[in-house]
């Protein structure tokens, strides 16, 4: 079996006293996007950033291919996306995008062609020679998506990519993970949207109080609430049912045969779900 492009084996970091995590581990495969959900301040960003060899753990082992991994070299064959795109406001989207692709060891000329064909794919291309600062926060997620793949990385981190995108962009950023997945490369991406996080991700890995969680098996059926005129709400039925068409079938069946319904309602993704009892098993 290949083994994964990255992983990792009982990471732990702390900041003073304040243990941010605990135990992770994490496996990222070749052609595989996965999702890295958990509630604030469970630790993800701070995995993300051992993961992506930019904070060195306190303890545990990260291997790239099988073999125990350089931090430099992870950094050569990483993208790292942050939640939030700070820094250098007043250099315009082409000089960061060149002042990165320097970094990465590219020739002025090469920096210079790559800058411009990443912001023609995250449709910055008006904004190149404009400060960065002029961006709006969707306009600036995609300048770090596109600062992200500067080095066409078989390792790509994301830190919730999609806030602040508009509904165009984050469908656009969907197929660009999936086409960037589809070239052998391994997406890692932290987002709190589970609805969309689930069209987008092949695994899922839970992290809460600083532990990673690998549910069994990665839910995809939705569930409805269906309660009878007169019930309880707390004596409502659930059902998990494929999709909409198929909660549409099962409705109309209801109908037909005269069910007196009072509440049909779709109540989580299976993702939510999962994320849901995972949450009440640890209150
Ligand atoms: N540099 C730091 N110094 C001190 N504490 C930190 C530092 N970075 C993170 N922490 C703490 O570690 C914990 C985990 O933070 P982290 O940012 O990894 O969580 P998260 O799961 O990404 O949260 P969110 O979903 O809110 O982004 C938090 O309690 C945070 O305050």
């Amino acid at each position: 079996m290949t083994p994964p492009l990255l992983s990792a084996a009982g990471l732990s970091r702390s900041f003073g006293a304040y243990r941010a995590v605990a135990h992770a581990d994490i496996a990222l495969n070749a052609g595989r996007i996965t999702g890295l959900v958990g509630p604030n301040g469970a630790g993800k960003t701070t995995l993300l950033l051992m993961l992506a060899g930019l904070l060195a753990p306190d303890s545990g082992q990260l291997f790239a291919g099988g073999t125990v991994a350089d931090p430099v070299a992870l950094r050569s064959r990483t993208g790292w996306m942050p939640d939030v795109f700070g820094t250098w406001e007043s250099l315009t989207p082409r000089e960061i995008l060149i002042a990165f692709g320097r970094l990465h060891g590219a020739d002025k000329a090469t920096a210079d062609t790559r800058a411009l064909e990443l912001l023609n794919q995250v449709h910055l291309v008006e904004f190149t020679d404009h400060p960065a600062s002029g961006l709006s926060r969707g306009q600036k997620q995609r300048l770090g998506l596109a600062r992200a793949l500067v080095n066409r990385p078989q390792i790509l981190l994301l830190d919730e990519p999609a806030s602040g995108m508009d509904p165009r962009s984050r469908i656009e950023l969907r197929a660009q993970l999936r086409a960037i997945a589809a070239e052998g490369a391994t997406v890692l991406v932290s987002s709190h949207i589970l609805g969309e996080l689930e069209e987008m991700v092949d695994d899922v890995v839970f992290m809460t109080g600083g532990f990673t969680h690998v549910p069994s098996t990665t839910p995809s059926r939705p569930r409805w609430r269906i309660r009878l005129i007169g019930q309880p709400a707390d004596q409502a039925v659930v059902v998990e049912l494929q999709d909409d068409a198929a909660a549409a079938a099962y409705l109309a069946q209801l109908v037909a045969q005269q069910t007196p319904i009072a509440e049909f309602t779709r109540i989580t993704s299976g993702l939510e779900q999962a994320y849901l009892d995972l949450d009440a098993d640890r209150t």
